[in-house]
């Protein structure tokens, strides 16, 4: 398999957010580092009448943050085009075809096509049915369809667009894309796992008390109020992100690291999430809403005064929770997850508590200092293991020690970006970090659950955390309950 692949990437929403922020500053990375062939092309479709020299400027702006100077900048932009178009008008894929053709000849793209689907998800549907009935999916190459978040916003509505889709592309077609499984070291978790005999041994409830995921923000909703109202974080971010983040972590080692084997360990994790009823959520779950606040250096308000929406929002901008995976590796082992905007840092972090010796010689009984591995997602990407080493001076307790990995701390720059590895991917044909039918659908059913109770009892006393704090209050109850904290470990190690 070639690894500079030919093909046409066909961007819908390409003068969007999504499109200019990541989607081709990724395809520039990749350029730039030699993995795309001389033959490849990028279409880009939006309804907005636009040149291809005014489209070449809107990429290369795009890119701007990433390199200065570039001088194959204007090379790279000559392989896009700006095909104007409304998807729900099925002419507007004709002139797509047309234009498809002639750069298939131009580039010898071998009729290869990457569909990406960066607009709102009422349009999934029928942008592929406008696909096939065009003719666009007919083609000596292979064609390929990535479909963005949210996949659906609830299971019902995510099997309808997942049937719609299916009548178009075979499962090995779909591509659809959580990005934190472009993140290097969320693809690391199974290669600390199963790379490392003194990690795989103790990945179990004889050894492990606790684990905790926490993926906080510190930007509010932004502009993104419209669509927020009805996601909130639950269905933003842990339907997908955090219940993927679970997935890897609690996976048994699969037979081989081939996509379906990887896929059927994960799926076998969801399925053994503990399912509740509508009245246990609120023993597990914690939902909050951020109100003002102060955050790096300046006063926020609150998300009932960000625009777009309402101000009486019960929303949820934050969630927490306690997941029992009921199996044998990890019956009785509690997995913490939180997540929300307007806390206090950027940071997704994975802390996984180690039970303490059943006689601590050492043990300070008023620090316990539990053996922590804790592995960094971003801002830094790495891992920290906590251990207790050196003895205070005169007495007989120790002194927590911490050896610290961190593969970007030196140069951020050089790890590739989730949707630059993603794109990649899929240009390869290799879904193993894209989610799966039968992934997405668990998940739905699991949170949809949650997202029901939350919808019948509105009353919530929101807004419940200030901006710039972890969270309400209620977050931290969850783990007391149990005699566990949210740990608060930092980026880089500290003598503490
Ligand atoms: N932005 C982000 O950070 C993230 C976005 N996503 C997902 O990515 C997708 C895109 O998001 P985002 O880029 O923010 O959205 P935007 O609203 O910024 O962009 C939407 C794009 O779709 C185009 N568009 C809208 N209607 C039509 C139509 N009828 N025919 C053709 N083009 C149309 C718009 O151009 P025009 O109006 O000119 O036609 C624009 O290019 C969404 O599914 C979102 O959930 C997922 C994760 C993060
Ligand atoms: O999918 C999403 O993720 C982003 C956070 O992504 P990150 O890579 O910056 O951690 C979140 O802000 C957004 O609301 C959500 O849709």
């Amino acid at each position: 398999m070639s690894t500079q692949p030919k093909a046409i990437v066909v961007i819908f929403g390409a003068t969007g957010d999504l499109a200019k922020r990541k989607l081709f500053p990724s395809l520039y990375k990749l350029y730039k580092a030699n993995k795309l062939s001389d033959d490849f092309a990028v279409v880009g479709v939006a309804r907005g009448d636009m040149s291809n020299d005014d489209f070449r400027q809107s990429v290369i702006r795009s890119t701007d943050k990433i390199v200065k100077g570039r001088k194959d900048i204007n090379d790279f932009a000559s392989h896009f085009y700006f095909q104007a178009a409304d998807v729900t008008d099925k002419e507007s894929f004709d002139k797509l075809q047309t234009l498809l053709h002639k750069l298939d000849g131009e580039y010898q793209t071998e009729g290869n096509r990457m569909f990406y689907l960066a607009m709102a998800p009422e349009f999934f549907g029928t942008i592929c049915e406008n696909l096939k009935s065009s003719g666009l999916t007919s083609t000596e190459g292979w064609s390929r369809v990535v479909i963005e978040k949210p996949f659906g916003h609830d299971y019902v509505s995510a099997k309808e667009l997942n049937d719609q889709i299916g009548r178009v592309f075979t499962e090995d077609q779909v591509y659809r894309i959580d990005h934190y499984l472009g993140k290097e070291m969320v693809q690391n978790i199974t290669v600390i796992r199963f790379a490392n005999a003194i990690f795989e041994e103790l990945w179990n409830n004889q050894y492990i008390s606790n684990i905790q995921i926490t993926s906080s923000e510190t930007l509010g909703v932004e502009d993104r109020g419209r669509y927020y109202e009805s996601s909130g974080a639950l269905l933003d971010m842990v339907q997908n992100h955090m219940l993927q983040m679970v997935a890897l972590l609690a996976m048994e080692p699969p037979i081989n690291l081939t996509r379906d084997e990887i896929q059927s360990e994960k799926v076998k994790v969801l399925r053994a999430l503990r399912p509740f009823t509508e009245e246990e959520v609120d023993d597990y779950f914690v939902r909050g809403q951020y109100g003002n606040g102060y955050i790096e250096d300046r006063d926020v308000i609150g998300y009932r005064e960000e625009s777009n929406v309402d101000p009486n929002s019960t929303t949820d901008t934050f969630v927490a929770a306690k997941l029992m995976i009921d199996n044998y590796r990890w019956a009785g082992v509690p997995i913490y997850i939180r997540t929300g905007k307007r806390m206090k840092e950027k940071s997704t972090k994975i802390v996984i508590q180690f039970k303490d010796l059943p006689m601590n010689l050492y043990r300070d009984k008023n620090h316990p200092h539990p053996n922590l591995l804790v592995i960094h997602i971003q801002p830094d990407e790495g891992m920290t293991l906590h251990l207790n080493a050196q003895q205070r001076t005169g007495k007989e307790d120790s002194l927590p020690i911490q050896l610290h990995y961190c593969s970007n701390c030196d140069d951020k720059m050089n790890t590739p970006e989730a949707y630059e590895r993603l794109l990649y991917d899929c240009l390869l044909g290799d879904a193993t970090h894209y989610t799966h039918w039968d992934e997405v659908s668990i998940s739905w059913k699991f949170v949809d659950t949650i997202s029901k109770a939350w919808n019948k009892n509105k009353e919530v006393h929101f807004p419940n955390y200030e901006s710039g704090s972890m969270g309400p209050a209620a977050s931290d109850e969850l783990l007391a309950r149990d005699g566990f904290f949210w740990w608060s470990v930092a980026n880089r190690p500290s003598n503490s």
